[in-house]
């Protein structure tokens, strides 16, 4: 990083608004500089990625309002600092020669290292892929866990800038409901950068921006999903691993990415795939808990797994529960963050600020995934009805659409899903409110989902990482997800 002249500033307004909700000093660089003994001052150095193609196109314009801002606090970005993704895989890439670049000998091979990401989901989804992960690692055999993540990464601080459709892990991190980060004031794409230039800044004066969020580096919540033969592979994710319904919306939403380009072609194609279950079974291992509406607090799963159909196995295996929750399901997702769009708020217990997000002092320091399902089949009359004939199925499924949609209201609705119960008679089991839950929500460490996979039928097979899709293939593969990062080794962002 070098000083360069003043970038374009698109917005003169819009930079004087960005510079006002910082704390006056006379140059960032100077009081990082003289700070330089402390790790959380020492001097950073700045890369930058940039997907020119995510969302809406957004990313250049945030850019050169971004680099305008760092300039204006003394901190420029040299032009050969700035990675351009070319084409779609190509953050992966961006991310291992930086890893290569900062693992080298010399000055670069330790200090703070400081990316700023400008994109969606998908791109930090590929960069981190890039940056983190190393070694060919084993699927085979040793399973998932003869993986190596980079052990750098702890160095990393990752300020995001999102430029992407629906920004997940942004919105996850600075949720718009909240008053310190409303949506549609012109800082809304720039929390965490400020947050970073608030972090380096002298101290704020009482008068100045006292009502500003305190600048916090947190670590990011990542998995490791391991994917079966024939084509093994590892991939980390940020956001969700998902199959049943939100796998197969977001390929047919992929379709309509043309004719659509914002969130609405998400709802048109769940509209396409809203009454499909999908048969198969979900193993949860580790720390296992699950929450129970009635006392709206997590509660020992082990021993009290109940499934509709299939094997249940609550059963300890020294490192905490396992459990087997049968299926059908007509939802599934393993969730790292709170939502999947500003205000689709799938697994509400993730939110930094809920009373339930995970917690690394209460959690032992170990990393979780939250597991969101609906299973039709904990439904009385649908059961009842889908033991009938294949005409009653049919029907089954297309009553309990309405569930569906009602849960996703609930995701819409500040994630109150958690709380629906089915009412007096309706539930398969009668077991309070735990069993009554309409849809049900664990957190472990560990997720397999085993499908049944059908030779002629893609969607039975596919899983979602972060929005990137995978075939399982139809030779009973499953994806195995663990949890993975969250702590002091992880790679940390700017909230
Ligand atoms: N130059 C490029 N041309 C075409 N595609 C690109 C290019 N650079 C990156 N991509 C691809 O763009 C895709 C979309 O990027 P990204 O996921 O960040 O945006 P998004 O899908 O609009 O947002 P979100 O994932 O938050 O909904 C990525 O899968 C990436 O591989």
């Amino acid at each position: 990083m070098a000083a360069v002249s003043k970038p374009d500033v698109g917005d003169d307004a819009l930079l004087s608004k960005l510079l006002s909700l910082l704390p006056p000093t006379s140059s960032l660089a100077d009081t990082a500089r003289s700070t330089s003994s402390s790790p959380a001052h020492s001097h950073p150095r700045l890369s930058v990625v940039l997907n020119p193609h995510a969302g809406a196109r957004q990313a250049e314009a945030s850019w050169r309002t971004a680099a305008a801002l760092l300039h204006a606090r003394g901190l420029s970005v040299d032009e050969e600092a700035v990675s351009r993704t070319e084409r779609a895989g190509d953050g992966e890439r961006i991310g291992r020669e930086l890893r290569q670049r900062w693992s080298g000998d010399g000055e670069r091979a330790q200090g703070r290292e400081v990316l700023v990401v400008l994109g969606g989901d998908g791109t930090v989804h590929e960069v981190l892929n890039g940056l983190l992960l190393v070694g060919s690692g084993g699927i085979g055999g040793g399973g998932e866990d003869d993986d190596t993540l980079w052990e750098g990464a702890g160095r990393v601080e990752v300020i995001l800038v999102p430029a992407g459709t629906a920004n997940a892990l942004y919105h996850h991190l600075f949720p718009p409901e909240s008053p310190s980060y409303p949506p549609d004031a012109p800082a809304a794409p720039f929390h965490s950068l400020l947050s970073f230039l608030r972090s380096i800044s002298s101290p704020p004066s009482p008068s100045s921006t006292s009502s500003s969020p305190v600048p916090t580096l947190l670590p990011l919540p990542l998995a490791l999903n391991a994917l079966p033969s024939p084509c093994p592979r590892r991939t980390l994710t940020t956001v969700v691993s998902s199959a049943a319904l939100h796998a197969a919306l977001l390929h047919d939403a992929e379709e309509l990415r043309a004719t659509h380009p914002g969130v609405e072609r998400f709802k048109i194609a769940a509209r396409q795939n809203v009454d499909r279950w999908w048969e198969g079974e979900v193993r949860l291992s580790g720390r296992l808990r699950r929450y129970d509406p009635a006392t709206r607090a997590w509660v020992p799963a082990a021993g009290s797994p109940r499934a509709s159909s299939g094997a249940v196995d609550g059963a300890t295996d020294g490192d905490g529960a396992r459990t087997v929750i049968g299926g059908p399901f007509a939802y599934l997702v393993a969730a790292l963050v709170s939502r999947f769009e500003p205000s689709f708020v799938v697994a509400p217990f993730r939110s930094p600020s809920h009373p339930l997000a995970p917690h690394p002092e209460r959690d032992g320091g170990r990393p979780s995934i939250d597991v969101v399902a609906i299973r039709p089949l904990r439904h009385a009359p649908t059961a009842a009805l889908a033991r009938g004939s294949e005409e009653d199925r049919r029907r089954a499924r297309e009553g309990f659409v309405e569930r569906v949609w009602s849960v996703t209201g609930g995701m819409y609705d500040g994630g109150s899903h958690v709380d629906e119960v089915y009412g007096e008679g309706e539930a398969a089991e009668e077991e309070g409110a735990e069993g009554r839950a309409v849809c049900e929500v664990w957190r472990a460490e560990r997720v397999e989902w085993v499908p049944v996979a059908k030779d002629d039928d893609l969607k039975s097979r596919l899983v979602c990482l972060d929005g990137v899709l995978h075939d399982l293939g139809a030779s009973g593969g499953s994806l195995r997800v663990r949890a993975v990062g969250g702590g002091l080794s992880s790679v940390r962002v700017w909230t």
